[in-house]
């Protein structure tokens, strides 16, 4: 029978924690009694296998991308991943090459690379947030390193290398995260955490490096050993988040094409219709009526012909604004043809209808469109038509249509009502 008590005890008894100038390290008692280190990891090796993980991450993601036609900012996330390649190679020969080439070149390569990869994100993204600010704090860290590396001891150079790198990740990490609707794009918020992670491990590591000021330049102690862990799944994760929100960002681009119109950014006719459908399903369930506006622009093509299809679609544009600010929340508003637009009316009986033609006639008609540095005037021809019961929202569509021509053949710039009720 094993003597479970006097095995414990014996193996609290060998465990120990040793006090390092700076790192603490758990440590047993091997056989005689010699000390050795619990933490079999060996931090050269670990810059090593970060190096090997990058630049297989960067051969992966270029490789996808040959050949295709590159997925926006790929080829920046790709250099900033060669550049890490390099800089965790030097890092790895710390103690056989010169400072200059092990310290101060890698940690430089590594601030740039740091605002490349939010330059890659900020093209996946079109919007360009914050990107001035991370390059404001790659400038100043790499100054600040470049400036202090002779004077300062290594403990100081680890504390800026962590600051500046901390802000950066922090600050991708808020451009990932604000304006991100979780449940529309889960890759784009998941790699925002993960860079926030980590940007708050390079915030711990700065306390940890100012309380403790390790001297080493390879210090092989457990918080270096886990930090260069966590660096390596935060770089393996980022890669897939980036690959992964690539093509969430492109499948919610091809949506909003599939949905909008290019030019006004109303609904398209395709998305629309389903819409004007549903609304009379509810009908059925909910009672009301539903009125359909047809609108079309009086004499457009002269406006093309006198002054170009640019300042036509600047008045489209216009146009479109304006209706759009004369529209309740629930109305839709759709771009039917090239110069026809179309309004949903959900809950909204004939003469409320009526009401909204007129106030969209007069928004246009009241006040001049300026295109191109002219005043144009505009006006609009409507056709109202309004239903109680659930039917084909292309017929209740057909006799907007007819009210519309109506309006144009009785002088434009007016509103006609389709009276025949289905
Ligand atoms: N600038 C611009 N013009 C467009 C666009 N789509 C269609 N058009 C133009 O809209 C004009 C429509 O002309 P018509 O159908 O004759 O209508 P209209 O001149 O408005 O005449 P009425 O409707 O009878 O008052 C044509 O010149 C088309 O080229 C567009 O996206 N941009």
């Amino acid at each position: 029978m094993p003597d479970y008590d006097s095995w414990s005890g014996e193996l609290f008894d060998s465990l120990a924690f040793e006090v390092n100038p700076g790192w603490i390290s758990p440590r047993r008692r091997g056989v005689g009694g010699a000390e050795e280190s619990l933490m079999e990891l060996d931090v050269r090796t670990l810059y090593v296998a970060l190096m090997v993980a990058t630049l297989w991450s960067a051969i992966m993601v270029g490789a996808a991308n040959l050949g295709n036609q590159a997925a926006p900012g790929v080829w920046r996330w790709v250099l900033a991943y060669l550049m890490l390649t390099a800089s965790w190679g030097l890092v790895a020969l710390r103690g056989h090459a010169p400072n200059w080439l092990t310290v101060l070149t890698p940690n430089l390569l590594i601030f740039s690379a740091c605002a490349l990869i939010h330059s890659a994100i900020v093209v996946v993204l079109g919007s360009y947030r914050r990107l001035q600010l991370t390059w404001s704090i790659t400038l100043a860290g790499s100054l600040a390193f470049t400036l202090c590396f002779p004077f300062v001891e290594f403990w100081a150079l680890i504390c800026i290398n962590s600051f500046t790198v901390g802000c950066i990740l922090l600050n991708v990490s808020t451009v990932l995260l604000q304006g991100a609707k979780r449940s529309a794009a889960p890759a784009r918020c998941t790699l925002g955490l993960w860079l926030g992670m980590g940007g708050v491990m390079m915030m711990v590591r700065l306390v940890n490096g100012v309380l403790n000021r390790p001297i080493d330049l390879m210090p092989n102690g457990w918080p270096q050993v886990l930090i260069l862990l966590i660096a390596l799944t935060i770089v393996l994760g980022s890669v897939f988040g980036f690959a992964l929100m690539s093509r969430e960002e492109m499948l919610l681009e091809l949506n909003r094409r599939a949905t909008f119109d290019a030019l006004t950014c109303a609904y398209n006719r395709h998305a629309f219709d389903p819409v004007g459908q549903a609304a009379l399903a509810r009908l059925a369930r909910e009672g009301g009526a539903v009125s359909v506006l047809m609108l079309d622009l009086d004499h457009f093509k002269q406006i093309n012909d006198s002054y170009g299809h640019a300042t036509g679609d600047v008045v489209l544009q216009t146009v479109t604004t304006r209706f759009q600010d004369h529209l309740r929340a629930g109305d839709v508003l759709a771009r039917y043809g090239g110069e026809e637009f179309c309004v949903l009316l959900p809950a909204t009986p004939l003469h409320d209808a009526l009401d909204v033609a007129e106030r969209l006639r007069l928004a246009i008609a009241g006040q001049p469109v300026m295109a191109e540095q002219r005043q144009l005037i505009v006006t609009v021809s409507i056709g109202v038509a309004s239903t109680a019961t659930n039917g084909v929202f292309s017929d209740l569509i057909a006799r907007a249509d007819s009210g519309l021509y109506a309006a144009k053949a009785a002088g434009r710039n007016c509103v006609h009502v389709e009276t025949t009720f289905s």
